[in-house]
């Protein structure tokens, strides 16, 4: 069976961070993506860093920057996740747009993230004309597509898409790009109960969600909660100040596990 269909039948609902490979170098992104998961987080979604990432705010964006002027390229990321497949047996969740992934050639990328230990991909923009064909190489070497559906969606275009889905559906909180927010929208819920209308699999939120509470309300009908900006801010703030970023985004860690662990479930 593979780790993310098992993580999911642990029976509590999943914190899945975000943080960008090769920020903000190559070792250090290493050890956080590894004390990250070793504080609790149940999987981890590894950025592969894009010149253009067009669904990122800015928060993600000055990460890809600094990951891309330490030279970081798609084969790093690789190297990344078998590197952190060493150290953790979660499931690793590759995150790369389209374009670098074409470029570097699709069986091939897959080949290579199976070979490396990873579990899943996410590749935000793909076109749903493109997304079965991505879904269906990504599975010729044992790795799950995850498809997005956002809050414009409609039920005929939820259908098509969570049909190439083969670990989770990811269900983007609101519209915009990624980034903190004050408030996670209440209208992902009705997006969670459509994409659950046509698949069995999992269904999780992201975007915007940046402290417990908003874990701890998503956690009570999302099957598991996505959080990038927020960890990618506390890294930065925490280099910045010249202060080891490990602690802070462990408690992190911890904070947001223990809201999503004290969840009711109201599925
Ligand atoms: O950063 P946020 O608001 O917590 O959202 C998660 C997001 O970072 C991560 O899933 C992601 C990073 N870049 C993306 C681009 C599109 C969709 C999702 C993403």
């Amino acid at each position: 069976m593979n780790r993310i269909r098992e993580a999911f039948q642990a029976g509590h609902k999943l914190l899945i961070p975000f943080v960008v490979a090769g920020d903000p170098d190559y070792e250090r992104s290493l050890d956080l993506a590894s004390a990250i998961l070793d504080a609790g987080a149940d999987m981890l979604e590894i950025g592969f860093p894009y010149s253009d990432p067009l669904a990122d705010g800015p928060v993600i964006q000055a990460a890809a920057v600094r990951s891309l002027k330490q030279g970081t390229r798609l084969v790093d990321c690789l190297r990344l996740v078998a590197d952190l497949r060493k150290r953790s047996a979660k499931p690793l969740i590759a995150f790369t747009y389209v374009n670098p992934l074409v470029q570097y050639g699709v069986d091939r990328f897959f080949a290579e993230l199976a070979a490396a230990g990873g579990d899943g991909v996410i590749v935000p923009d793909v076109p749903l004309e493109e997304a079965g064909e991505v879904a269906d190489a990504a599975e010729q070497h044992g790795i799950c597509f995850v498809p997005l559906v956002a809050p414009t969606s409609g039920e005929s275009r939820v259908r098509a898409i969570v049909r190439a889905a083969r670990g989770f559906v990811y269900c983007v909180s609101s519209l915009g790009v990624t980034g903190e927010r004050q408030q996670v929208s209440q209208q992902v819920r009705a997006l969670v109960d459509l994409v659950r209308k046509h698949t069995d699999l999992p269904a999780c939120v992201g975007f915007g969600v940046s402290r417990p509470d908003h874990v701890r309300e998503i956690a009570e009908f999302a099957d598991g909660v996505i959080v990038g900006s927020a960890y990618v801010r506390r890294i930065a703030d925490a280099i910045e100040a010249g202060r080891d970023p490990i602690p802070e985004v462990a408690a992190f860690t911890e904070q947001l596990k223990q809201a999503a662990t004290e969840a009711i479930d109201l599925r």
